[in-house]
């Protein structure tokens, strides 16, 4: 489900994908539609209320052992998230297929089990010993 990382773990996330490839989405956040078709383009996750355009403005084809690093505009301007999908279909809205090699526009991807790890610096977290009493 698309969404932002929040404040905790600002300004810097990274995550690194073993396994399957992956398509991770980018959506605008805070997004205001700017006429009646772009609202009929928008919508909210069930039970949310943050808005987003149905289409992504760009996505990112996740390979395995690859590192994606969410920092600075990525973090604050977007929501991101990965469709549940059973196979992904690379379009142009996948910005680093430079970076891919054997890849092109077209291509259907089948999912396998996927294991992603993210990294994320918290230094306000509250010591364990507050929470579990003396
Ligand atoms: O599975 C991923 O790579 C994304 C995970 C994610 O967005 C998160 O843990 O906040
Ligand atoms: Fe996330």
């Amino acid at each position: 489900m698309p969404h932002e990382d929040g404040p905790a773990f600002y300004p810097t996330v990274a995550t690194l994908s073993l396994g399957s490839y992956t398509v991770i989405n980018y959506y605008p956040k805070n997004w205001i539609p700017s006429d009646r078709q772009q609202v009929a383009d928008y919508m909210a996750e069930p039970g949310r209320t943050v808005y987003r355009p149905r289409e992504p403005s760009f996505s990112l084809l996740l390979q395995p052992r690859s590192l994606v690093i969410t920092s600075k505009e990525a973090y604050t301007s977007y929501l991101h998230g990965i469709d549940e999908v059973q196979k992904d279909t690379i379009d142009e809205k996948v910005v680093n297929l430079g970076s891919c090699t054997g890849v092109k526009v077209g291509d259907n991807l089948e999912r396998t089990t996927r294991l992603s790890l993210t990294i994320r610096y918290v230094p306000k977290a509250i010591q364990a010993r507050f929470l579990i009493g003396k």
